[in-house]
């Protein structure tokens, strides 16, 4: 007998639904309020609505719980007294896209190893988000597997879909459906139309293939979700944070009827993965918001405890605090660019007065 089927494939593990994890790990009423707020406060300052700048924040990726615990810590004590002129939201990415092959993030390999415990990694991932929260800090995502966030996304406050992405039919319905802001960043060719075309397409209702909360296959219907924006994040032919180009996105945006306000990611295509340029990308940045640039309503900062990056392996070889994704901005310089950021949003705020 020919056998067509599951030629390729060496095994199914079956996962516990999201509804058992949830009940496992729940978030609570404090946590589930705090969420919807920041939620609100995002949504706001996207709208233009409040003239804060949102700042996304943290690791490159979660591969340390405990640095990822630390790192909160240190960012919720350092921002205290900023509220007044940042939204600080920490970046805790659990789902990384490669370019070919490589770690592919805390949920898909908790141990780094090879060992693919995906399983073990949901259950982490979601403690984290919660240990997080507990913090004082909401949350940021990126949505990669199409149906890990019936797991974790209560807890999430602003989501991301990756430069990889935004063309996929697949991340923009499964963005219609997500109940947070969520920003689509600019192809990795540096192509900006197609983030535009997935705020549009997740703006609208769609129906596709899913998982329900008892993990059974399932066909999903949203409702559309109008809280996205596009992230500027550089692309092959360089970076796309200068001031044409922020002008020219702006004019994508007017032509599609969208706010006219944008997300500027210092890391990646617009730093070269440079951490110690990316740095210096924030401060351009900073100048620019002072001096009043509006369309500017948030910036996206790979920070981490120790600078730079490490090549991955197994936790107990790695140095503490340091990414083994793309190169981080260090504790000390980051301590610095907050200073700098909160300044230039009072300004900012000071010059239209
Ligand atoms: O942010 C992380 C990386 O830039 C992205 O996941 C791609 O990484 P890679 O080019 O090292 O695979
Ligand atoms: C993968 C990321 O970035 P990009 O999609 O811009 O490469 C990221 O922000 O972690």
């Amino acid at each position: 007998m020919t056998v067509t089927r599951d030629l390729r494939i060496t095994s199914f593990e079956a996962l516990s639904a999201p509804a058992e994890l949830r009940a496992e790990l729940p978030l609570g009423e404090e946590k589930e309020e705090f969420v919807a707020a920041s939620r609100r406060a995002v949504r706001d300052i996207l709208a233009g609505d409040d003239d804060r700048l949102l700042l996304v924040i943290g690791p490159c990726s979660v591969h340390d719980p405990e640095a990822a615990l630390d790192y909160a810590r240190r960012l919720a004590a350092a921002t205290r007294g900023m509220e007044d002129a940042l939204c600080v939201v920490m970046r805790v990415y659990f789902e990384k896209p490669r370019t070919t092959i490589g770690w592919k993030g805390l949920i898909n390999d908790p141990d780094i190893d090879g060992g693919h415990d995906v399983r073990r990694g949901l259950h982490l991932a979601r403690t984290v988000l919660l240990d997080v929260l507990g913090t004082g800090l909401p949350v940021g995502c990126e949505f990669l597997e199409p149906t890990s966030p019936q797991y974790i996304a209560d807890a999430v406050t602003w989501g991301a879909i990756g430069a990889r992405t935004p063309e996929s039919q697949v991340h923009r319905q499964l963005t219609s459906g997500l109940s947070m802001p969520v920003g689509f960043k600019n192809a990795t060719d540096g192509d900006v139309q197609v983030a535009i075309d997935g705020v549009h397409a997740a703006a609208h209702p769609q129906v596709f293939f899913g998982i329900d909360d008892e993990g059974r296959a399932a066909v999903v219907s949203t409702k559309g979700n109008p809280d996205c924006h596009i992230i500027l994040r550089g692309g092959r032919g360089g970076p796309n944070y200068d001031v044409d180009s922020v002008g020219d996105a702006l004019a994508l945006l007017r032509k599609a009827q969208r706010p006219e306000r944008l997300i500027v990611d210092a890391s990646h295509g617009n730093s070269g993965k440079d951490h110690v340029r990316q740095a210096a990308v924030v401060r351009e940045l900073a100048a620019r918001i002072a001096e009043g640039e509006e369309g500017i309503a948030g910036l996206m900062v790979e920070s981490f405890i120790v600078p730079g990056r490490q090549e991955p392996g197994p936790r107990e070889g790695l140095t503490y605090g340091q990414s083994i994704t793309d190169s981080c901005v260090g504790w000390d310089e980051t301590e610095r660019l907050l200073d700098v950021l909160a300044a230039a949003a009072r300004s900012r705020r000071a010059s239209k007065s």
